[in-house]
Formats: structure tokens, C-alpha cells, sequence
């Protein structure tokens, strides 16, 4: 096995038994980099140097006990890292490097964790594709025709094709889990709380949460592990203590309940190859022993709608702070007063989705439409997470497709935000909920990776790891990239 094709599990015991070094390690990833990107285009920024220099001093001072010292990682461009670029893959904020590091990633350098650069995205993670970058489109590993998936397509593909160990990315309406899916790896959105949100460019504050893409379940323990938990910085951020993640990964589901929301698996939007694949998985599941039964999630229907909403008001209130004054880009155009600045600045600024949602946002918000929109989306949220607290009383977890469908084609859908949402069909639903949730690879369709989505109650990350480690242990789907991707 070559060292970029490692997981962080298997690069740790390497690593303690001195095997190799970290420096070995990142060189070879840079190399793999090097390799790639002209194909993949994962990254925006990377930091060779750094990288290097990291794993020098790792090598010198870690013990490697600690299981992600010295294995290097990207994060997605909206998560700032000090003295290295953080875009948003927005000509806004092309040339803006942060002078602090977001808590998810000071704490992973307290670990010697090597920081090889930072992953496209769709622009302020408004997307499912990764097309609306203002830099470049991110190719799907598995088929160069592909989109990765979105808004943390980057970060999923760089994963995929073994451009790092492992990444993170941010969830609002799927963007962890819904690239995951597309790339055939592991993608984990924690409970809204759960991971600290501190420094991480917001888009729709109520919904936000960081999460670990992996190339398997026990490494997407090891990083939340990592990650998770209370920080001062975020008011948001939850003192409910973290689990051992890693610790609670049995294989052992017998007995377990899980509700299979028919509404979401029966969708219209979701394809027969993406369905039946899902259904084998519940095949797995009640050869486990689990009891898997059909349930009613009765207001999803409503779901889609109160996310757009949420998600275009709350982003146009949080996107109002690129003014050009501050930071960020500022018009080279003559302007005759303060309001023309601001038209020509974020007029050239922003890039069409984020305009159509900042615009759509802020005729939600207004005062006169606030009751009819946003309060009502409100309200369906209330709603919505009642049906889901209903369904916990009788089930375990719920699992559903994470995407209707396999990777569409680059271009395609690119030109409809709305059509593009649809993507997040049965992931966004789960923002308004704030519930847990992870993807990981359940087969394929025409060579494309289908992912499988299982919902947690909040707060239980170590039960959905728990188990989609059981249903891993049963297949090789997250280790067919190898061999079957394109680069
Ligand atoms: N960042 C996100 O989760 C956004 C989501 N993919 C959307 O476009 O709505």
C-alpha cells in the first residue's frame, strides 16, 4: 500500500512503530498532490512549505501517541487558519489571510496535525457542486465529468483521491455529507453545538456545524474526537461531555430499532439504483439483527421550503458584513456616494448564487414579509423537529438515502439554485433539526458511489459511528476508490 493511500488509523501505527516519518509521510501526499490536481483541482491554497516544516518539528517533539500527530489533513477555504489564505472561494475575500486560527483547527495543530492547504468550495458554501468557486471547479475523482458534490467538494475529493488523510468541511444543508456521498467517502455532520464554530465563516448561523471527511468510520471517530466539544469562543457551543468516540465503535447492533422515513426513501427526486441500493443496506442491517421498519416523518414534505428560507434569510443577514470598508474586496470603480460603493463592490464582489440568495434573503427578512417567511419557517422547523423527537420515542437511529441521486454531470443543474437544492433533499432536513447525521458509502450505481445517510438522536455521534462501523465491517466499498477512480 502506498503511504498516501493510508488512513489515519493505519499511518498512526506506522508512525509509532517508526516506521516512517511524518516527514516521509506529507512528502509523499505532496507528491500525490502534485500527481492529482491538474485532474481534480481539490485545492485552492497549498502549503508545501508549511506542510514540510510541520512534519520536521512533529518528527522531532510527538510520540506519535496521540493518533493524529503528524498525518496531514486540508481544510475547507471557509475555515481560517492563521497566515494562510481563507477565501470562501469568493473574489470577495481573495486575498484575505486570517490573523487567528479557527478552534477546530488550533485544536488540531495542538495534536501536530500537518496543514497541507485548503479545499474549493462553492462560494460561502452556497452550493451542491463546487462550480460556483470563483477560482475553479473541483472534478469527482471517480469520473473527471463529474462534480464532487457540494459546498465541500474540495475537501470530499481531496479524500477520495488520496490528496490527504483526511479534511474537513462545513455543514449547513448537507455540504459534508452530500460530497461524501458523491466521492464514495465518509462524511460526518456533528449535533448543531457539538463542534465549535468559532472562526469558521458563517452562512445560516442556526444551521452551521463542522464535520470530518474520512476515508473510514473508525478515522471519522478519531477526528471528531479531536474536534468536538465546549469552547468559550462559541456561545453556541455545548458543555454536554464528549464521548469516546473511538472507544464505542462495536460491531454489535443487534437489537437496535431503526425507522426507515418513507417520505424521504420514496421521494420522487430519488433514483431507483439509489434506492435500492439503500434497501440492501437495510437487508445488512436486519441480517444484523436490527429491526428495521417503515415510519412516517409526516411534515417533510414542508422541509425543503423552511431550509430555503432559513438558509437565504439568515445568509443575507450574515453576508451583509462585506461592505468593502472593513476587509475584503472593494470596488476599483468611481462611485458617486456610500450606496453606490456598496452596489459596485458586492456587485462585483459576490458571484450569482450568492447574490439570488442574498436578494431572495433579504426581501424574506423584510419587516413587512418576517411573519409570512421566515417566522413560518420557524414554525415548520418547530414542527419538523417534533416529528423527529416522535420518531426517537419508538427508534434508535433513521436512516435514508444522503443523496437522490448519483454525481451529475459538470454543467448540469449548474444555471437553477432551486434545482440545485434538491440535491440536499434529505440532508437539509436534518440541519433544521440539528440532529447528527453521517454518510458513508452503501454501493454503487454505473460505477457511482451511493451514499447512505443515518440520523442520530442529539448529541449521539457515538451511536450513528457505532452504527455505520457495523455495516463497514460487512462490505469493501470504502476502499474500492483505490482501485476503481479515475486519477
Ligand atoms: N453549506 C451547505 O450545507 C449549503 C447547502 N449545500 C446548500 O446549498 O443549501
Amino acid at each position: 500500500m502506498k503511504l498516501h493511500e493510508l488512513t489515519i488509523k493505519k499511518a498512526n501505527e506506522l508512525l509509532k512503530k517508526k516506521e516512517i516519518t511524518a516527514q516521509e509521510l506529507t512528502e509523499d501526499i505532496l507528491n500525490r498532490i502534485d500527481e492529482c490536481e491538474s485532474k481534480i483541482g481539490a485545492y485552492v491554497t497549498i502549503d508545501k512549505e508549511g506542510a514540510l516544516k510541520s512534519a520536521k518539528s512533529t518528527d522531532e517533539k510527538a510520540d506519535f501517541t496521540d493518533p493524529l500527530a503528524g498525518i496531514p489533513m486540508s481544510a475547507k477555504d471557509n475555515i481560517c487558519t492563521k497566515n494562510l489564505k481563507t477565501t470562501c472561494c469568493s473574489r470577495m475575500l481573495e486575498n484575505f489571510v486570517p490573523p487567528y486560527d479557527a478552534t477546530v483547527i488550533s485544536k488540531l495543530r495542538e495534536r501536530n496535525a500537518i496543514i497541507l492547504g485548503k479545499t474549493n468550495m462553492d462560494e460561502f458554501a452556497i452550493g451542491s457542486s463546487t462550480q460556483t468557486s470563483f477560482f475553479h471547479t473541483t472534478q469527482n475523482p471517480w469520473d473527471l465529468s463529474r462534480v464532487p458534490g457540494g459546498s465541500s467538494g474540495g475537501s470530499a475529493a481531496a479524500v477520495a483521491s488520496d490528496e490527504c488523510i483526511y479534511a474537513l468541511g462545513s455543514d449547513t444543508g448537507g455540504s459534508v455529507r452530500q460530497p461524501a456521498s458523491y466521492c464514495g467517502v465518509v462524511g460526518l455532520k456533528p449535533t448543531y453545538g457539538r463542534v465549535s464554530r468559532f472562526g469558521v465563516a458563517s452562512l445560516a448561523a442556526t444551521m452551521d456545524t463542522i464535520g470530518p471527511i474520512t476515508k473510514n468510520v473508525t478515522d471519522c471517530a478519531i477526528v471528531l474526537s479531536a474536534i468536538a466539544g465546549q469552547d468559550s469562543f462559541d456561545p453556541t457551543s455545548s458543555d454536554i461531555p464528549v464521548d469516546n468516540y473511538l472507544q464505542k465503535l462495536k460491531n454489535d447492533v443487534k437489537g437496535l430499532k431503526i425507522g426507515i422515513p418513507k417520505e424521504l426513501l420514496y421521494h420522487e427526486a430519488v433514483s431507483k439504483d439509489v434506492k435500492d441500493a439503500v434497501l440492501n443496506a437495510i437487508k445488512v442491517y436486519e441480517d444484523l439483527g436490527c429491526i428495521c421498519e417503515e415510519i412516517s416523518l409526516k411534515n417533510a414534505e414542508y422541509a425543503m421550503s423552511a431550509y430555503l428560507v432559513t438558509l437565504a434569510a439568515e445568509a443575507s443577514s450574515e453576508l451583509g458584513q462585506y461592505d468593502g470598508i472593513r476587509y475584503g474586496y472593494r470596488t476599483s470603480s468611481d462611485y458617486q456616494d456610500l450606496k453606490d460603493f456598496y452596489k459596485k463592490t458586492r456587485g462585483e464582489g459576490f458571484g450569482f448564487d450568492v447574490k439570488w440568495h442574498i436578494i431572495l434573503g433579504t426581501y424574506l427578512s423584510d419587516e413587512k414579509y418576517y411573519d409570512k417567511y421566515y417566522l413560518k419557517a420557524q414554525k415548520i422547523r418547530t414542527i419538523i423537529k417534533k416529528d423527529f423527537d416522535e420518531a426517537f420515542k419508538k427508534y434508535d437511529f433513521l436512516i435514508t438515502p444522503t443523496t437522490p441521486t448519483t454525481a451529475f454531470k459538470i454543467g448540469e443543474s449548474s444555471d437553477d439554485p432551486f434545482k440545485m437544492h434538491m440535491n440536499d433533499l434529505c440532508v437539509s432536513i436534518v440541519n433544521l433539526a440539528g440532529l447528527p447525521a453521517i454518510s458513508l458509502p452503501c454501493g454503487f450505481s454505473k460505477g457511482l458511489p451511493v451514499g447512505l445517510q443515518i440520523i442520530g438522536k442529539a448529541f449521539d455521534e457515538a451511536g450513528i459511528l457505532q452504527v455505520a462501523y457495523a455495516f463497514e465491517q460487512n462490505n469493501d466499498y470504502h476502499t474500492r476508490r483505490i482501485k476503481e477512480r479515475m486519477v
